[in-house]
């Protein structure tokens, strides 16, 4: 369930901030406000009512602590989550970790045919975003919507507002990506990427009423920014 309350959220750490103490029995999701797919671990902890047993420790990813990369997770991206004296990356594994490994409401259904299409869902995200962001500097209306299409589609199969019907982590692995893209489309190519997509313009629509999506939305005027840095420079 979603916290009533709004959380406060932690500061950033950058680069002069001392490291939390590592292996104390605390569960720690590194993570950077900026990064969709640190939000994706972040929205499965507050949907299920995880925000006292899962600590944020939000990084300033412009200007990191050594310590990240040296002790805590080599690979030096976030998402990663300490958790049982280890810790472990990469979004689309921490979403299920965190699924199955927690208390709360189940993020994804028992029914075969629906766990079939979340995997098939799952995988295809890379693509999805890869092939949104190489429309930026290519035909972006005729690209980018033909991925958005493939979103509309996979609306209709089952019946409710969300992927497999009711919400899931196939939902959660995608919203922060479409929540970015969307803002960008807009501010740097006028393109609204609901239009024509009734399916797409309600699941967005749903998602905004839930408060453990709510509080993890990125700064809209931070996403132009960094997009327009990161992909129109
Ligand atoms: N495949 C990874 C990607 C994580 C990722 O690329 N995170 C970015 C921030 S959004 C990051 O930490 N980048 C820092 C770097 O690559 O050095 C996942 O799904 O968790």
């Amino acid at each position: 369930m979603a916290a009533l309350v709004e959380e406060i959220l932690p500061p950033s750490l950058d680069a002069t901030a001392e490291q939390p103490p590592l292996f104390d029995g605390t569960t720690r999701l590194y993570t950077a406000y900026i990064c969709p797919y640190a939000q994706r671990v972040w929205i499965t902890r507050n949907y299920k009512g995880l925000q006292d047993k899962i600590k944020l420790v939000p990084l300033n990813l412009f200007n990191r602590p050594d310590w990240y990369k040296e002790k805590v997770y080599s690979p030096n991206k976030v998402p990663s989550l300490e958790h049982n004296g280890k810790v472990i990356g990469e979004s689309l594994d921490l979403i299920k970790y965190v699924d199955s490994n927690f208390e709360g409401p189940s993020l994804l259904p028992n029914d075969p045919a629906k766990r079939e299409y979340a995997e098939e869902l799952l995988s295809y995200s890379d693509t999805f975003n890869g092939a949104i962001i190489s429309s930026f500097k290519g035909d972006t209306a005729k690209e980018a919507g033909a991925q958005f299409d493939y979103l509309e589609n996979a609306l209709q199969k089952f019946d409710g507002p969300f992927l497999l019907g009711e919400i899931s982590l196939v939902d959660i692995a995608y919203i922060p990506f479409v929540e970015r893209f969307s803002v960008f489309l807009l501010e740097a190519f006028k393109i609204d990427i609901t239009e024509g997509r009734p399916k797409l313009a309600a699941w967005i629509e749903e998602f905004n009423k839930i408060d453990a999506y709510k509080q993890t939305k990125a700064d809209p005027k931070l996403v132009v920014e960094v997009y327009t840095k990161r992909f129109l420079g």
